[in-house]
């Protein structure tokens, strides 16, 4: 039987370590840390994110802010606003919450911002950065994977990974992370995707398997080696009939998986609130490193 990989308690002792942080810095009569968010339209799963940040900065005693656009809202007047926020000395770090309207073109976006601002690690210079294994802010999703695996002194050296998916923000970047020359890294990583002849074939000699493809009990118990690690980033809401209407489905049959594994990530409770966590220590990051505050 699985231990779990409990993200929820670790990311609240990571914020906890923050607000030490930042108390340190309002006794010092410096400002508080500053992340600006930018929501665009309507989506419901958006925005629980958006105001989970929001939530998030008020508990580690950053300043936040929210900017909000209709969904109708053209790439100009979205590139506009980043230009202000790239050359606003009281913002350290913002975030261009994805996914944009169709009219939206994302690459010119996240394009604009400036790399020192860009606490979501999207920014290509620091993609490149982290590849090059420079230091640089880490995407939060897979900054706080490592965190997890770290933290818990989950091994990754010389083990047989294997990711699910290989999107710009997730499965991509965790593949070049495990396979890094620093901790926790050094797997030999596979990176399998929608084209992948039979993805079981992989599972079933993974030591580690990091599954990000949104696809509710997409890995079942039968896919995995006993004691594998299992983390799971799927996040889908299915609806039922709950009083909230949805249940939060990761990609992890977590039965059958803990069933067998040696550890395993939760949902919820496993890698978004690390998620979160990770946004708020870039954002520190960026603070500290900020040209303004020296
Ligand atoms: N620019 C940008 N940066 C992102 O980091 C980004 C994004 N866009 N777009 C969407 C995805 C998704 N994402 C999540 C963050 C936290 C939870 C999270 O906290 N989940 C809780 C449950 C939250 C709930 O109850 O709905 C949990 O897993 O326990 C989930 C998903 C960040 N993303």
């Amino acid at each position: 039987m699985a231990e779990i990989l409990d993200g929820l308690k670790v990311s609240k002792e990571i914020k906890a370590e923050i607000k030490v942080e930042v108390d340190k810095i309002l006794e010092s009569k410096r400002r508080a840390p500053h992340l600006v968010a930018i929501l665009v339209g309507n989506n419901g799963a958006s925005k629980a994110y958006v105001n989970a940040k929001v939530k998030d900065c008020e508990e580690v005693g950053f300043q936040s802010s929210l900017v909000k656009f209709p969904s109708t809202v053209s790439e100009s007047e979205l590139l506009e606003k980043i230009e202000e926020l790239n050359k606003d000395k009281s913002v350290d770090g913002f975030i261009v919450q994805l996914p944009l309207p169709d009219q939206v073109d994302q690459e010119k976006i996240i394009n604009a911002i400036d790399p020192r601002k860009d606490v979501d690690g999207f920014h290509p210079t620091n993609f490149g950065k982290m590849a090059l294994e420079m230091d640089t802010f880490l995407p939060a999703t897979p900054f706080g994977i490592l965190t997890l695996l770290e933290r818990y002194n989950i091994e990754t050296k010389g083990k047989d990974c294997v990711i699910i998916g290989r999107s710009k923000i997730v499965g991509r970047p965790m593949s070049i992370l495990m396979g890094r020359k620093d901790f926790p890294g050094n797997s030999t990583v596979t990176l399998t995707h929608s084209y992948t002849k039979d993805i079981e074939e992989y599972t079933k000699k993974a030591d580690i398997v990091i599954t990000a493809l949104g696809d509710p009990h997409f890995l079942k118990g039968e896919m995995i080696k006993d004691g594998a690690v299992i983390v799971d980033v799927g996040i889908t809401r299915v609806d039922n009939d709950s009083p909230k209407g949805y249940y939060l489905a990761g990609d992890v049959d977590f039965d059958s998986c803990a069933a067998k594994a040696s550890w395993i990530t939760p949902v919820p409770g496993g890698v978004g609130p690390m998620t979160r966590a990770m946004l708020m220590k870039n954002t520190i990051i960026a603070y500290k490193t900020s040209v303004y505050n020296d």
